[in-house]
């Protein structure tokens, strides 16, 4: 998921996020901020018309309270056919002749005189006195609906034009023209329209909705800008972060690299030590403490089984002359080879440590002294019957074997033992070497 979302801040397309989320939401609010101005341009109108309504309603009812007035009679106003009334047309003392104008004439003559201008009014009625007054279809729909709702007014755009139609019911003032056609004071005779074009109105908002356009225009660009500013910074602070989380982890990296090679180093350096603790540097044979050791364990063993156990002590001949003649660093490389080819021809359970300068100790466990005896020669043969090749040089190198038994006296201590095997080394070295001499009792004295 965090993957994901900094993929996606990464992405080429992010800053594309900033301008389609801004503009979803300043789009959302000028689309309600254009409905709540198609609204008050609707209510403005319907205003307008409610306005001209109520004035011409006045101008009726200050007709209706005067009883009609008069107006002189002329061609334009002609007497009104459907007015039955006494002295509905007189002459006055200067011989002038007058008509009376009722609420419904006077109201027809404001409408012919409003008539092709920007506001027009119509008297109009399902049952009507004078049928030049006949609604059109929407005034005849708009009184159906006032009849049947006894709504206030209907109001709508037809065609371009704004209608508004109100009802007009019987008051006194009424009676005396409609009493006759069965009307009581109360009824919803007709309505008064009111009609002007749709541009009027729209005249009201198109500058605010001019200037609502270039608001939001504005607030979106400003907030898009801003958004890819703040994306573009969060994509350097996130590089920035990634970048020092990086160098931390390379620091560790290398860190553990440098532990796991230290860690190997001493392990190696502790293998070494354990080695060194128990092996001979120069040859790898075990070394004298170690040897020792085993001979006290394997002695031990030997007289809890029962079993016999034998020493061999080696002492290679003449070896002050090897180191002489050819020079230290051959008499090593010589001790090395004497120490393999001994290796080579004992058992597994057979032990092999280097006691002292070039004088060696090998523990047989469970080996009779003749079965001794003959491992020594074997071990002698080995050294003297083939050469020794170092480097360049072929040497002969020989070796001396005193042999001690435990089978010969098991109260023996382990000091005694080797100090027998010894006893019998010399021996060998006195008699002649490249011998093996077993240590028997007469040599005590
Ligand atoms: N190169 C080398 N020489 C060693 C080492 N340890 C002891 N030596 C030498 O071994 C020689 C032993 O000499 P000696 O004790 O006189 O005995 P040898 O010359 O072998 O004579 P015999 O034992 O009587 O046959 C000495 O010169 C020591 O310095 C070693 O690790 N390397």
């Amino acid at each position: 998921m965090r993957d994901r979302l900094l993929w996606l801040i990464h992405s080429p397309f992010a800053l594309l996020f900033p301008i389609l989320f801004w503009a979803l939401v300043v789009g959302l609010a000028y689309y309600r901020n254009d409905r709540t101005l198609q609204h008050a341009g609707f209510d403005l109108a319907k205003q307008r018309g409610e306005v001209a309504f109520q004035l011409i309603q006045t101008m009726r009812h200050w007709n209706a309270i005067h009883g009609g007035v008069y107006a002189p009679l002329t061609e334009q106003t002609p007497e009104n056919p459907w007015l039955e009334i006494p002295e509905k047309t007189i002459t006055s003392p200067e011989g002038v002749v007058l008509t009376k104008l009722n609420p419904a004439y006077m109201t027809r003559q404001i409408a012919e005189l409003l008539e092709g201008g920007r506001l027009e009014i119509h008297l109009t009625s399902h049952t009507l006195m004078n049928p030049n007054n006949q609604a059109d279809p929407w005034e005849k729909r708009a009184l159906t609906q006032l009849e049947e709702s006894g709504d206030a007014s209907v109001v709508e755009i037809v065609d371009d034009r704004f209608r508004y139609m109100a009802p007009l019911h019987i008051d006194q003032s009424c009676m005396p023209c409609h009493a006759k056609m069965g009307y009581e004071i109360g009824d919803m005779r007709g309505g008064l329209s009111v009609s002007f074009p749709v541009s009027y109105a729209q005249r009201l908002t198109t500058g605010l909705r001019r200037d609502s356009i270039l608001t939001h225009l504005v607030t979106f660009v400003l907030l898009s800008v801003t958004g890819m500013i703040a994306l573009t910074g969060l994509r350097r602070l996130l590089r920035s972060l990634q970048r020092e989380r990086d160098d931390r982890e390379s620091i560790i990296v290398d860190r553990t690299a440098n532990l796991n090679k230290e860690i190997k180093r001493h392990r190696r350096s502790q293998e070494t030590l354990t080695y060194l603790a128990h092996h001979d540097e120069l040859t790898g044979a075990r070394n004298r403490r170690w040897i020792l050791a085993q001979l006290g364990y394997l002695k031990q063993e030997a007289e809890q089984c029962s079993g016999t156990l034998a020493v061999l002590m080696l002492d290679i001949d003449y070896f002050k002359h090897i180191n002489d003649r050819y020079g230290h660093q051959k008499g090593d490389e010589v001790l090395v080879t004497f120490v393999s080819r001994l290796q080579s021809e004992l058992r597994q359970s057979d032990q092999l440590g280097r006691y002292g300068g070039e004088e060696f100790l090998v523990l047989l466990p469970d080996t009779s002294q003749s079965d001794a005896e003959k491992i020594a020669q074997r071990l002698r043969r080995a050294i003297a019957d083939t050469p020794f090749q170092i480097n360049d040089e072929v040497l002969d190198v020989t070796t001396s074997i005193g042999l001690a038994c435990l089978e010969v006296d098991a109260s023996l201590g382990q000091d005694e033992l080797v100090g027998r095997a010894d006893v019998a080394l010399y021996l060998a070295k006195q008699t002649g070497r490249n011998r093996v001499v077993c240590w028997n009792d007469e040599m005590a004295h």
